[in-house]
């Protein structure tokens, strides 16, 4: 977006600060709690809008769910937020400064970080080895190895350092893989399904690991997640997309008993 572009948005009373009134607030600490916010977001494959004018937001240090039903656009919201897909059209807007077009890396850089649902670590590599994978590339600086000891330790695989992850259990690699995301220090962190196929005890073991990030480090998550009980356990507050539009937003005890988000999330029948 060209500055004139910015400016006219501004003159139009655009709900959302361009880049320059956002770095003043910054500076002078008056901007608002909003960490994430998306603008009109959407996300074209051929003719088909998979996300479709998608004003989404996140405050500092939230816990957020994004839930709905398959199909509904929940992986590509996140995939634009992380660069990882170019947004059709729209803008996204993350402390205070524009980052459309920022490539995937320099949005890790100023702190978003993700755990995607298909695994991202190397089983044939130590525990260690793949911790240090990340830190390595984004981070620099003489703590880097006590940074690695430290993701360990709060992934609590400290004594599997040595391991291969191709031996750790499945609950475990999904821990793994959050710390390693944790590990560079973002300010949001998005998880896509981190507990989707894991038993009741390492869902609860992994909603610990994020609430004890979320309270320790003020780390935001928006995490998509099917299992409402796991969402009613964790989240400050839920999004619902449907057909790639927010369809509802609230706390998970309204969402849960709306009739209509029944009807297109659970099927109507379901037992929320
Ligand atoms: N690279 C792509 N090319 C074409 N269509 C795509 C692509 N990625 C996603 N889609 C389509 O966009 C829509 C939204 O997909 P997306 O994966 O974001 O949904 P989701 O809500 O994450 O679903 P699920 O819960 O099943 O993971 C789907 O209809 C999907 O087929």
């Amino acid at each position: 977006m060209s500055t004139d572009d910015a400016q006219e948005s501004v003159k139009a009373g655009s709900k959302y600060p361009d880049a320059r009134q956002s770095e003043a607030q910054i500076l002078t600490g008056s901007g608002t709690d909003t960490l994430l916010q998306t603008d009109a977001l959407l996300k074209s494959f051929g003719g088909f809008h998979a996300v479709e004018t998608v004003d989404f937001a996140v405050e500092a240090g939230e816990m957020h769910c994004l839930i709905g039903p398959n199909g509904a656009g929940k992986s590509t919201l996140m995939k634009l937020i992380t660069g990882t897909h170019d947004a059709t059209s729209g803008r996204i807007f993350y402390d205070g400064q524009e980052i459309t077009d920022l490539e995937p890396h320099e949005r890790i850089r100023r702190g978003i970080s993700i755990k995607f649902q298909v695994p991202s670590v190397y089983e044939e590599l130590s525990v260690r080895e793949n911790v240090r994978l990340p830190i390595q590339r984004f981070l620099s600086g003489a703590d880097r190895e006590a940074r690695i000891e430290e993701t360990l330790d709060i992934v609590g695989l400290a004594d599997r350092a040595d391991d291969l992850v191709g031996d750790l259990a499945h609950g475990q690699q999904q821990q793994l893989e959050i710390g390693m995301a944790a590990s560079l220090d973002p300010d949001l962190l998005l998880l896509d399904e981190p507990v989707a196929g894991l038993s009741m005890e390492e869902r609860d073991e992994i909603a610990d690991r994020i609430q004890t990030l979320n309270t320790e480090r003020g780390i935001a998550f928006v995490v998509i997640e099917h299992d409402t009980d796991f969402v009613a356990k964790i989240a400050d507050e839920v999004t619902v997309l449907h057909q790639g539009q927010i369809f509802r937003e609230g706390p998970i005890e309204e969402i849960r008993d709306d009739p209509e988000v029944r009807r297109i999330y659970l099927g109507g029948e379901s037992d929320a």
